[in-house]
């Protein structure tokens, strides 16, 4: 996934505006400890493509409203102030469920039309999913926290909610927090990333890598595992799974069925990116991107503006307006059809024709690259947490040598899946130095 030579992957600090997460302190630790800190392109709050958010509904770009002055006023397409809607959550009843939709928690608590078009949008840019499906605890813990804790998401965030643990900020970390990131991306791209810790793993001595050698079965033997791979046989004493839960699914033995069929439930979407590059400056506004609810248009999920937050990795050669369409999500087979067989000429036509809809482009792109990214987005649906938890106590009843990491159970982001690799190791060598 890394090595698209998409640079449109970014990581975000916080998540909904919920105050700062666990999860932010991790990755620049990690980028720090491959040698990777000189190469950070961050990008502050005070940045346009932080603080510009836009919505394409009816048939128009929306600024999203922000900071106080802007909650106060009615801004299209909000029929009313958004500071109605944070007054009256306060006096919402707590919901009785153990899960709920996250439609369904911010319609009641927020009501119907931040719902479907704000959050509608927002979990489109995050999961590619539908909010209607998709599960409030497993997706952003922190709301769901709160309205536990605090009886309301103002509340919680105002007085807090219970925080994950914390982790003690490395000298980037404190960099970033002092210098106000919002997100941050590398200036080779997100890929330098994976590649740098493979660099730095085979440096150290300490770490054999197999590449291009899927996992096609794992057997317990008597000291822990036997992996057999494309690239041969492999023992270990414990296994941390990043696999896609799909995948491990498909390589544990018959005698763990119980644990291969809830990994087998966990759902996927298919995202097409399709990258353009624009010559001349032809944005009519700045920000990161724009978002669109899925009662606007199904198929073409938001687009990204890459040159704007990123400008680094602009061509040398002249002025360019690099986008980023990302399309289909939990759509892509309503809108497509399937996967195996839709066109990149009919995907590329598509994300164009929005582009000249959405942003006036009264031209083709100079240059464009078409990427089916199947199954890439695992996605929460209600009870997801209890699946989780299930198996982990499946694990750990049966004293299995495995830990379950990566964007399958805790999180989807860059920065959770880093969190929870880190999370599993601690637990069986203790706190990292
Ligand atoms: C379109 C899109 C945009 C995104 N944007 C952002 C963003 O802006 N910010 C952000 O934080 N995150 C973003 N993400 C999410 C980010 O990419 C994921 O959080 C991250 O890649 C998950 O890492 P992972 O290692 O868990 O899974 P993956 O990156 O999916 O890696 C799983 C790996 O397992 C391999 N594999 C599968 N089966 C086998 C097998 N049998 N044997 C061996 N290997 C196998 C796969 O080839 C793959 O390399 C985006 C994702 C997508 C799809
Ligand atoms: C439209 C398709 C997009 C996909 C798919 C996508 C994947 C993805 N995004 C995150 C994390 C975040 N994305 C955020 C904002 C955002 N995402 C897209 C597009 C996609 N991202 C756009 C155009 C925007 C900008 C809109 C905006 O509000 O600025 C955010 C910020 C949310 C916020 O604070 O408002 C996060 C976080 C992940 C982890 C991910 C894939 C798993």
């Amino acid at each position: 996934m890394w090595g698209l030579g998409c640079n449109a992957w970014r990581c975000t600090v916080d998540h909904l505006g919920g105050g700062q997460v666990f999860t932010w302190l991790c990755l620049p630790v990690q980028v720090q400890d491959i040698g990777l800190e000189n190469e950070i392109l961050p990008v502050p709050y005070s940045h346009n493509a932080s603080k510009n958010r836009y919505l394409y509904v009816n048939e128009k770009l929306h600024k999203m409203p922000s900071g106080l002055w802007g909650a106060l006023q009615t801004v299209s397409p909000f029929s009313r102030p958004i500071i109605h809607s944070i007054a009256k959550e306060i006096l919402v009843k707590k919901g009785k469920e153990d899960d709920e939709s996250i439609h369904s928690f911010v319609s009641r608590r927020l009501g119907k039309e931040l719902a479907d078009i704000a959050i509608d949008s927002l979990c489109r840019g995050v999961f590619a999913g539908d909010c209607r499906r998709l599960s409030v605890r497993s997706c952003f813990p922190p709301l769901y926290r709160a309205e536990q804790s605090r009886g309301s998401i103002v509340l919680g965030m105002l007085l807090g909610s219970g925080q994950d643990q914390a982790v003690r900020p490395g000298a980037l970390a404190k960099r970033s927090q002092e210098e106000s990131w919002a997100q941050w991306s590398l200036l080779r791209g997100m890929g330098s990333l994976p590649e740098g810790l493979a660099d730095w793993l085979q440096q150290s001595g300490k770490a054999q890598l197999c590449s291009e050698a899927a996992v096609k079965e794992m057997h317990l033997s008597s000291s822990g595992w036997e992996i057999q791979t494309d690239g041969g046989t492999i023992s270990a004493d414990h296994v941390i799974s990043a696999l896609p839960a799909d995948a491990l699914a498909s390589a544990l033995p018959p005698a763990l069925a119980p644990l291969s069929k809830q990994a087998q439930e966990i759902s996927y979407v298919t995202v097409a990116v399709v990258n353009l590059e624009y010559q001349g400056a032809i944005l009519p506004v700045e920000g990161f991107g724009h978002l669109i609810p899925s009662t606007e248009n199904k198929g073409v999920l938001g687009v990204v503006y890459d040159s704007v937050p990123f400008p680094q990795h602009n061509s040398p050669k002249g002025v360019t307006t690099r986008l980023t369409v990302m399309m289909g999500g939990a759509w892509f087979q309503e809108v497509f059809g399937s996967p195996d067989t839709v066109s990149e000429e009919s995907l590329l036509a598509v994300a164009t024709q929005a582009v000249r809809a959405h942003l006036g482009a009264g031209y083709p792109p100079s240059w464009s690259k078409v990427a089916l990214q199947k199954n890439c987005i695992p996605q929460y649906y209600l009870g997801h947490w209890k699946r989780v938890e299930s198996m982990r106590r499946y694990v750990a009843e049966k004293n299995l040598p495995l830990s379950l990491v990566g964007s399958s159970y805790d999180g989807v982001s860059v920065n959770d899946v880093i969190n929870s690799g880190r999370v599993a190791v601690e637990q069986l060598l203790g706190p990292t130095p």
